[in-house]
């Protein structure tokens, strides 16, 4: 498969979908017959436990040419840019904790060729422990090779891949998706890929959460339609390849540390599937957009697009976040995001263009995470410009796209995102801090008007 017209997809958040690749290869009325049409294997593949409850069950049913279970043995890999516990204070913790504001220039691209997806995978910062299903993690891809006869799947957790630079052609178990930057994609855990970049070197962002699998938030007094609408998130059609007497390898990412495998023929083998666990993207420029048609800076909650609940009720164990073009009206308001200080982290990535809160320094391709109570809010340059101008409709940022990971968890840093030295230098910015130094004092108990801009 090579371009974006050749896929089919299926439409509906949630939905229980039925796709077949070859007419009859889905059983009637039964997931596993005794003989299941065209000689094909039933497999289940379970998202959620048998025992979830029904508005929160996720299972599909496969029916492959074989078994995903025909392989030989796993064997570890090395896997020095994923960490295996976020635990910190120990003397040989692969993490450490800060609660200093952190930025990041763009992430270097990889200067040799072979890296494919999974082996670009790097991670950023996370919380918890797979293992325990809580937590979630927060990686960066830097890739430049496509993934051929192999394929991967994450064993921890879902993950919602933010692609920045380069399309990704994705060959899953259950068909094809592609994605281009200003789309997202989400893999639940188990589900098999492989990652093909059509454009080269690629870039992107990952969320990955260990608990619950993402849903659209509630939408409250919004109504019933808005932000990310349901019939928006595609989903693939069944597509498989008949490969034999091939090398294929399956990665998975089991506990954060990688395993592979060998067997004799390609895992994208399900002529037909059913059920509502699936692979799914999202065009991101469909985001229907609520915000203020009189004054005051809403919170940032109502640009969420995909939210993963934790156990306790109205909080995000992570929330997917956009900042999407809009009209800004805002009257005798100051309309970049306020000066803030949070109990969830605050981890942002930028697609395209630039940021309403920084005027210089935040880049695409870059990355910021202002941590869990840790003050932040716009940079002098903009704090000025926005408490003086006269205030117009305007259109903000046709072409960009930022977005923010928010968690409730505190996150803790890999020794690479800290001290990673490229050639140039360090991409975490050590003098990020300096963007508020040259905050001034307007306070003036004599002058209720103030004294802006003077
Ligand atoms: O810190 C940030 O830039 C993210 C953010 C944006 C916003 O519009 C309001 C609050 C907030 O934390
Ligand atoms: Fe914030």
């Amino acid at each position: 498969m090579s371009s974006a017209s050749t896929y089919k997809y299926l439409q509906g958040f949630g939905n229980t979908h039925a796709t077949e690749a070859l007419e009859g290869a889905l059983p009637e009325g039964q997931n596993s017959p005794q003989r299941v049409p065209y000689g094909l294997y039933a497999e289940q593949l379970s998202g959620t436990a048998f025992t979830a409850p029904r508005s929160e069950n996720q299972r599909s049913w496969l029916y492959r040419i074989r078994p995903s279970v025909c392989h030989t043995p796993f064997t570890r890999t090395p896997s020095p840019t994923l960490v295996r516990s976020f635990a910190v204070g120990h003397q040989d913790s692969e993490c450490q904790s800060t609660p200093n504001q952190l930025r990041w220039s763009p992430f270097e691209l990889p200067k040799h060729g072979g890296v494919d997806f999974v082996h670009g995978l790097h991670t950023v910062c996370g919380s918890g422990d797979p293992s325990v299903r809580n937590g979630i993690a927060i990686h960066v891809y830097l890739a430049n090779a496509s993934m051929e006869n192999s394929a991967f799947y994450n064993a921890d957790g879902d993950l919602l891949i933010v692609p920045q630079q380069g399309r990704l052609d994705i060959q899953t178990e259950l068909g094809y998706l592609y994605v281009e930057p200003n789309e997202i994609v989400v893999i639940p855990r188990g589900i098999r890929y492989a990652v093909r970049l059509p454009d080269g070197p690629s870039r992107g962002y990952v969320l990955e959460v260990f608990d619950r699998h993402f849903e659209l938030p509630d939408l409250g007094p919004i109504g019933a339609n808005g932000l990310a609408n349901p019939r928006d998130f595609l989903y693939p059609t069944a597509a498989y390849e008949d490969k034999e007497n091939i090398s294929f390898t399956i990665t998975t990412k089991y506990q954060g540390q990688l395993y592979t495998l060998q067997q004799t023929h390609s895992a994208f083998d399900v002529v037909a599937w059913h059920g509502n666990y699936a692979p799914y993207k999202y065009d991101l420029r469909k985001f229907c957009t609520v915000n203020t048609v009189s004054f005051d800076h809403p919170d940032p909650s109502i640009f969420t697009v995909l939210t993963s609940k934790s156990n306790t009720p109205g909080v995000a164990a992570a929330d997917f976040v956009i900042f999407p073009p809009r009209w800004m009206v805002g009257e005798h308001t100051f309309r970049p995001p306020y000066y803030h200080r949070n109990c969830m982290a605050e981890f942002m990535g930028l697609i395209s263009g630039g940021y309403d809160a920084k005027a210089t320094g935040f880049l695409p391709g870059g990355a910021s995470l202002h941590s869990t109570m840790s003050a932040h809010g716009p940079d002098q340059v903009t704090f000025e410009k926005a408490s003086t101008e006269e205030l117009q409709p305007v259109k903000l940022r046709p072409d960009g796209l930022a977005f923010m990971f928010e968690t409730s968890h505190m996150l803790s840093l890999t020794k690479w995102a800290v001290e990673k030295e490229y050639a140039g230098g360090k991409v975490l910015q050590d003098d990020y801090y300096e963007c508020w130094q040259g905050l001034k004092k307007y306070f003036d108990p004599k002058n209720k008007e103030g004294k802006w801009g003077q």
